[in-house]
């Protein structure tokens, strides 16, 4: 890692690639110079830098506190009530507010009146964060052909007549489902048309229509397909008809492909599924965005032994029966996740210290994002004129009042009116879940979502009541009360201030990318509780997961939810513990096994490559997403495990070698792999290591201190 060099900018230190940046790239074409950006950066830094580190400090008095008290109550048995009681007493619940209901301003319709999938990718990565943005349209012929949907998927370039003949079928019984016509099934359509009065299919030798004639919205034509489209539940299908083509010709109707509209939103992320540890990253990440926010970002890669370069769809032009024109977005509402209060970057310093990180992407991302919302022509990703900013890892309504005031203060500094920036608030830190309807009403004028992002909530909920006692394992503990009222209390409080038709009301990661066929069948439950949106981790997913929009009327769901009682706070606080019915050996070793190989399958490649987010096979080689949260469940498992001594150091240090052989033995395909094993010394083991032994002392058992500090020892190591 080369020695950061600074430029001096009204009083701050400014990391030289990062100050080319904003003043060679971002600033241009927005109508802020430099001089305003720095010297309002300098009082952003002044007026919020104090206040970001007191929350900090707030945070690490109010659980130093709680682990007092849960150790000075010894072996008592569990009490609610006195443990309510304490929390109150420190402040860790504060009272409601009194019934509100938000006000946000303008807000994109995929947000506040369409539910539908929500992707979320590294917006290092260009490729994937071309792909995210154009994953707003999917082919579900595609995604039933190459997931595990239909059966174990065939390999990548095969054709298997028999699979197409399902994925046919498969696609017939959604569209029966989802689109029923006034007799027979779309399955024996022989011809697809449609005019002034509607869709046309001809099934058996009549003509037939749509039983909801009003679904067709039009057609479009794009080389030799005709696009005939219909919506549903707000989301748009089009029956991609083209009988020269290979598929087309298969069919007696001439379908070659059922497009669906899919994620309806993305998550460019800049938080755990990113690795930017210095200046150099953290401009590789704001140009991504900065190009998804001009719209010109583009990228050349291999694929299949071609070189491609993938650049953002465009709109999508229909023409209405009336002769009319419609405009479709062909891309994802794009949002940007920027970090959370926790850490500090030397890109930018003052008086001779670090700043807070988050502050820095709240100057930098939103001034991208003017780009977008003072285009004049061509597709705008935010046609409200609204700045998505998702803002992670807040405890409880101080933290999300001061997000809140800082970005007021961005705003004024970058000349933007009031609550230009919305706020997508993630409930996943248990202060805020026992608070939720506070830390709303602190954000409630630009609050667009909240979403409950299970994973570091199941991690917090660990470090939280580390000295309560051993918890559960990794499943019971999601299994327990805790996880449903958490589940429940999101809906049911975000219907109550308001946010139905104004926001979304989020559910998390399904973070098994490859086991899509469970994602269908299991993940329906997001919109059935209310959700309008739910996380997927990739573009397939997504087009997945867009089927259960159109089985669950999520409207109609918030509206019989709409008034419910809130469950109360006794399930949420009350922690997974194993208590008197201790988990048997084996099983402790196993978890213990699969923790230290999910921990080093991921660090190994966060700290020796920069890869933020992984596929890591599991030790029953099941691929699982990993990224920092979920690095965060496995390190504070097991350090709750030592800490109760359920395991030893030993024991630990054990499975950490084994398993860095396993996951050496699963890289070593990779080029660019550093193994672990013989040594055991490099700065990834060292990082896993410390990720478990340190994990109780770690502020909230977050990963990212330990990860900054190995990847960048690993950068001046290796260049
Ligand atoms: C707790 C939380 O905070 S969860 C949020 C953070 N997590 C995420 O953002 C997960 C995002 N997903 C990912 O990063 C990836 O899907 C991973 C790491 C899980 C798997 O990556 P890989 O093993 O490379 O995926 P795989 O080989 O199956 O697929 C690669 C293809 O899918 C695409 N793809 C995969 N994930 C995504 C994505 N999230 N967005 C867009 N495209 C994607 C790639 O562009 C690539 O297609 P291409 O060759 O046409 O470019
Ligand atoms: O950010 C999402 C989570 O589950 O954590
Ligand atoms: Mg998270």
């Amino acid at each position: 890692m080369s020695q950061t060099r600074y430029v001096p900018k009204h009083g701050l230190e400014v990391a030289e690639e990062l100050a080319a940046f904003v003043e060679g790239q971002v600033l241009p074409g927005t109508g802020i110079d430099a001089d305003r950006f720095w010297s309002g950066y300098g009082e952003l830094l002044r007026d919020f830098g104090a206040e970001n580190r007191a929350l900090l400090d707030r945070r690490a008095e109010l659980q130093g506190r709680i682990d007092a008290w849960h150790k000075a109550r010894g072996n008592q048995p569990w009490d609610i009530t006195a443990y309510r009681a304490f929390l109150t007493e420190i402040g860790y619940l504060v009272p409601e507010p009194t019934p509100f209901a938000v006000d946000n301003g303008q807000i994109d319709p995929e947000i506040a009146q369409v539910a539908g999938p929500q992707l979320v990718v590294p917006v290092s990565n260009a490729r994937f964060a071309l792909n995210a943005a154009n994953a707003r349209w999917g082919s579900l012929y595609d995604a039933l052909y190459g997931s595990d949907v239909l059966g174990p998927p065939p390999p990548a370039g095969s054709i298997d007549p028999a699979r197409r003949e399902a994925v046919v079928a498969r696609a017939a019984q959604f569209l029966d489902e989802t689109f029923p016509l006034t007799s027979g099934s779309h399955a024996e359509v022989s011809a697809y048309d449609a005019d002034a009065e509607g869709l046309k299919a001809t099934v058996a030798g009549s003509v037939v229509t749509l039983r909801d004639p009003a679904a067709y919205v039009g057609r479009r034509t794009e080389g030799g397909d005709t696009g005939l489209v219909l919506r549903h539940n707000g989301l748009h299908v089009e029956l991609v008809v083209n009988p020269g083509h290979p598929i087309g010709a298969a069919s007696a109707s001439g379908l070659r492909d059922v497009v669906v509209e899919a994620a309806l939103s993305a998550i460019q992320d800049c938080e755990d599924s990113v690795a930017a540890v210095d200046a150099e990253d953290k401009v590789a990440v704001y140009a991504n965005w900065l190009g998804l926010m001009k719209g010109d970002l583009a990228d050349s890669f291999e694929k299949g032994g071609k070189t491609m370069t993938r650049r953002l769809a465009g709109d999508r032009q229909v023409t209405r029966p009336d002769g009319r024109t419609l405009v479709l977005q062909g891309r994802a509402l794009l949002l940007v996740r920027n970090v959370g209060l926790l850490m500090t970057t030397d890109a930018v310093r003052l008086d001779g210290q670090d700043t807070p990180e988050g502050l820095m992407d709240a100057m930098v991302t939103t001034a991208c994002a003017i780009h977008d919302i003072r285009k004049t022509e061509g597709p705008r990703n935010s046609r409200a004129g609204a700045i998505y900013v998702v803002k992670p890892k807040m405890h409880g309504p101080d933290e999300a009042a001061f997000a809140d005031r800082s970005f007021t203060k961005v705003e004024q500094i970058l000349g933007l009116p009031a609550n230009t920036v919305k706020l997508g608030l993630m409930d996943e830190e248990r202060r805020t879940s026992a608070n939720l309807a506070a830390s709303i009403h602190a954000i409630r004028n630009r609050v667009f979502f909240i979403n409950t992002g299970f994973l570091d909530r199941t991690g917090d909920e660990i470090h939280t009541s580390m000295q309560a006692g051993a918890f559960a394992g990794r499943d019971a503990t999601r299994r327990s009360g805790w996880l449903k009222a958490y589940e429940d209390r999101n809906v049911l409080i975000g219907l109550n201030c308001g946010l139905r038709g104004r926001a979304q009301i989020g559910k998390g990661m399904w973070a098994k990318p490859d086991a899509l066929a469970e994602m269908l069948g299991a993940k329906i439950a997001h919109p059935q509780s209310g959700a309008n949106t739910a996380w997927v981790p990739s573009p397939t997913a997504a087009t997945l997961h867009a089927l259960h929009y159109h089985m669950v009327d999520v409207a109609a769901r918030q509206d019989e939810l709409q008034g419910q009682p809130v469950p109360d706070l006794d399930a949420l606080l009350t922690p997974a513990l194993m208590g008197d019915t201790p988990l048997p050996q084996d099983q402790i070793l196993r978890e213990l096994d699969n923790s230290a190989q999910g921990i080093l399958g991921y660090v190994v490649r966060w700290v020796d490559q920069g890869v933020g987010c992984s596929k890591v096979p599991d030790i029953d080689d099941v691929p699982m997403m990993e990224d920092r949260a979920t690095c965060r469940i496995s390190a504070q498992l097991l350090a709750n495990w030592l800490e109760q001594r359920l395991i030893t150091r030993d024991q630990v240090e054990d499975a950490l070698r084994r398993m860095a052989l396993k996951v050496d033995e699963q890289n070593a395909g990779d080029p660019n792999y550093v193994p672990m094993a013989p040594g055991f010394d490099g700065p990834a083991f060292e990082a896993a290591r410390d990720l478990v032994l340190t994990g109780t002392t770690q502020p909230s058992g977050y990963t990212e201190p330990e990860l900054h500090a190995r990847r960048r020892q690993a950068k001046a190591l290796r260049g």
